[in-house]
């Protein structure tokens, strides 16, 4: 039977760190890939077409959430965000994983969906909201009020954690990063545990059959 690829689904309140985490995955794991969002806000500086998301009109996203295109989408902070279903499809048939940084909203409407046995989900938590607040300054790239409302949002946001396999409390960058791979290192043991098991096991019995 072909590998399967799992979908590893990030979700955290604006700021936490969920994309810096997913950045340092796609660096260390050749293998990873990044599920690439379209998305109605407009770029950052920075940002490219392609790479960071798909920056689309509102009218384009209108259209590819009618045609189907979407795994999934929602309105996150007045901008409308959504996975494109194609690469996700075709990560999963090349068996490899695919990496999510997605809302709550996403992440429930991935895990309801057909490919809902696939996903491990992780939801990063800020080691307090004093923290977040300074994390989304100190990042500066958006303007107070977009901050502002980010922060409003962020309760809301922290009140799906309970929905996620496992909760994160990005402290320290890299002690989460180590968190990240022993999760990531441990579901695919968990997946691949059959076929390549199986085989052993047949070993042993032939050994047990010979003596
Ligand atoms: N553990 C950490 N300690 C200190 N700074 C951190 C830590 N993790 C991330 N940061 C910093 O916090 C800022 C926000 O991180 P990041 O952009 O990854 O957040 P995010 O959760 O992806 O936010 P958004 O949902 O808005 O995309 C960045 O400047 C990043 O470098
Ligand atoms: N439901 C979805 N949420 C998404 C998607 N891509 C990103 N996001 C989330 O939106 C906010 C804001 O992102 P930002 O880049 O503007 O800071 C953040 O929580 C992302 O995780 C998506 O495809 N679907």
């Amino acid at each position: 039977m072909a590998r399967k690829g799992l979908l590893l689904i990030l979700s955290s309140p604006s700021g936490a760190g969920k994309s810096t985490l997913t950045r340092m995955l796609m660096a260390w794991d050749a293998t990873m890939r990044f599920s690439v969002s379209a998305t109605t806000r407009a770029p950052r500086p920075g940002e490219a077409d392609g790479r960071e998301y798909f920056f689309r009109s509102r009218a384009e996203f209108e259209t590819m959430v009618r045609d189907g295109q979407m795994l999934e989408h929602a309105e996150v902070f007045g901008n409308f965000y959504g996975t494109p279903r194609g690469p996700v499809e075709a990560n999963m048939k090349d068996g490899c994983d695919t990496v999510f940084d997605i809302d709550w909203q996403g992440g429930q409407q991935i895990r309801n969906s057909a490919l809902g046995r696939d996903v491990v989900s992780i939801f990063v938590l800020p080691p307090s909201i004093a923290e977040l607040d300074r994390r989304l300054r100190t990042r500066a790239q958006d303007s107070d009020e977009v901050i502002a409302g980010r922060m409003a949002k962020s309760r809301d946001e922290i009140s799906h954690w309970a929905e996620y396999d496992y909760v994160l409390v990005n402290r320290d960058l890299d002690a989460t990063f180590e968190q990240l791979k022993t999760i990531l290192q441990s579901e695919r043991m968990r997946r691949d545990r059959q076929p390549g098991l199986s085989d052993f096991v047949r070993t042993l019995n032939k050994e047990f059959e010979a003596r």
